[in-house]
């Protein structure tokens, strides 16, 4: 299967360090062939970042190489063994439709996880088909790509192919596979799975590879496994901030779906908040709200402590002294992950330094918000431009009064009116990826084979601070309908 002419061709330069860890970490296994391999989409400016030729890419062979029917030179496939709680309950999982081809090395000298997402079924494939359909795989490009546009750490999506072949859930779909480019796939539930089915120095050798290969320019301290798990902490405070402060709800924050890295990974039920309700679920399958909105930093401080316990090993031959050790750390969490919210609020208003009274100044607007069902984004977009009209409580006295204060703290601020109305250009996106708006993409292209909507949507959808009039077509939520809208954990 190894071709050297495709590595020549496309630029691929591949290594595979996690083949360096104890064998109980993946099963390697060659990708299944598939019949009728064909390019869907191509993520051009990825694909150059990674110096990756397109034309190669787009050739024969380089979609052959999407779809797992050829490997270039290299390429090492091997599925990944994790475990993972999954609305609270622990399960043995692992990749049971991907395959992590290999690790490129880019030009700027990063080390880049290639997978495959649907590339049939693995040692860890349980009783699935390892199989994928083309809308969700066309999501999960769509989604992470408006991810990484409004600067939020992700996975990216380097193209989606289809197979050739259907597959079966309540019907025939169009079977594909996407192509995931990851800092790492490590998980939250890999260190779950060496804690459960390894000994303390398979966790160990998983801790250093994790180390070396995410936080090498960290300081190590006297401890370096309690570094290991205040670093990720740290990491995983920023980004669920910028979910929270970007309206995002990630829909199945289980431990198996959260990076080591801090990349925001797993594409499935996810969407955006359109009315500010930190009650917000959209999730078909969380029917008790646990990865709600306004929940998701307290699950999240839930994984990190999942992780803590797996560590516990490794933080002090003692193990009351290492739970003491553990969840010191986890008590970090909040801290860090609400001072990045609350910067990144303050940004939302134009605010510059801290003032004490700025939390009440948030939380009353985020009241009123929720009060009257006013558009999340479009609602800090309205007043970055000064649109009070289109603020949906513009009319009441609270919000007056509300709007006065604002006025006021921003005119304490030593910064110009100006200096204040880029910051909040800069922190107020024109667009996020609306479920209507994602949903006619989806159908244009799985329906009628009609890609234009989704690259239309796609090119506003990359530059979301840019605050062009052709993002303004894109900026409306849908028309309220009796159904609230509801994502399905589709494959
Ligand atoms: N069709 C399938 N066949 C076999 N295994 C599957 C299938 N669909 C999902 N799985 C496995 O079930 C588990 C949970 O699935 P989930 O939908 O959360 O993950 P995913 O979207 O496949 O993968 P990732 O988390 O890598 O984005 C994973 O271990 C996944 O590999």
């Amino acid at each position: 299967m190894t071709d050297q002419n495709t590595n020549i061709d496309a630029g691929w330069k591949f290594d595979h360090s996690y083949a360096s860890l104890p064998e109980l970490f993946y099963s390697k296994i060659n990708p299944n062939p598939v019949p009728a391999p064909d390019l869907v989409i191509l993520n051009t400016s990825l694909a150059a970042s990674l110096g990756l030729k397109t034309e190669a890419l787009k050739s024969e062979r380089g979609v052959a190489v999407f779809a797992g029917n050829e490997m270039p030179a290299g390429a090492l496939p091997l599925a990944q063994a994790y475990a993972g709680h999954q609305f609270a309950y622990f399960t043995m999982l692992g990749d049971g439709r991907a395959l992590l081809i290999g690790e490129h090395l880019t030009p700027a000298g990063e080390r880049v996880d290639i997978q495959l997402k649907g590339s049939g079924r693995t040692p860890y494939s349980r009783g699935g088909d390892g199989k994928a359909s083309l809308g969700p795989m066309l999501r999960e490009y769509m989604i992470s790509e408006a991810m990484h546009g409004l600067g939020i750490p992700t996975t990216r999506s380097l193209a989606v192919v289809t197979t050739g072949q259907s597959i079966y859930r309540e019907m025939e779909l169009p079977g594909a596979i996407l192509t995931r480019v990851a800092a790492s796939h490590i998980r939250v539930g890999t260190f779950q799975y060496a804690a459960q089915q390894g000994s303390v120095e398979d966790l160990r050798a998983l801790a250093d590879y994790t180390w070396n290969r995410h936080y090498a320019e960290a300081d190590p301290g006297d401890n370096r496994y309690l570094a290991l798990l205040k670093e990720v902490i740290k990491r995983q405070g920023e980004l669920i901030a910028k979910w929270q402060l970007a309206g995002f709800i990630h829909g199945v924050m289980n431990t198996d779906n959260m990076t080591l890295s801090g990349e925001t990974i797993d594409y499935g039920p996810c969407a955006f908040m359109d009315a500010y309700n930190p009650a917000t679920v959209f999730s078909s399958i969380d029917r008790e709200g646990r990865y709600a909105y306004g929940n998701q930093p307290n699950i999240a401080a839930w994984n990190l402590a999942r992780l803590a316990e797996a560590l516990l090993p490794l933080l002090h031959e003692e193990e009351e002294k290492a739970v003491e050790l553990a969840e010191d750390a986890i008590q970090g969490f909040i801290d860090v992950f609400y001072s990045h919210w609350l910067n990144g609020m303050r940004a939302k208003l134009g605010l510059f330094h801290p003032e004490p009274e700025d939390e009440g100044l948030i939380k009353t607007l985020l009241d009123l918000m929720t009060e009257h069902h006013a558009d999340y984004t479009n609602t800090f977009k309205a007043l970055t431009f000064g649109k009070l009209e289109d603020v949906a409580m513009s009319g009441r006295d609270d919000f007056r009064q509300w709007h006065g204060h604002w006025q006021e703290r921003l005119g304490r601020q030593t910064k110009s009116a100006e200096d204040a109305h880029q910051l909040m250009r800069a922190s107020n996106p024109a667009v996020i990826p609306r479920n209507h708006r994602v949903e006619a993409a989806l159908e244009a292209a799985v329906e009628r084979g009609d890609l234009s909507v989704l690259e239309k949507l796609l090119t506003v959808l990359r530059n979301p601070y840019a605050h062009t009039v052709e993002q303004d077509e894109y900026a409306a939520p849908a028309e309220p309908t009796t159904y609230p809208y509801r994502t399905f954990c589709g494959t």
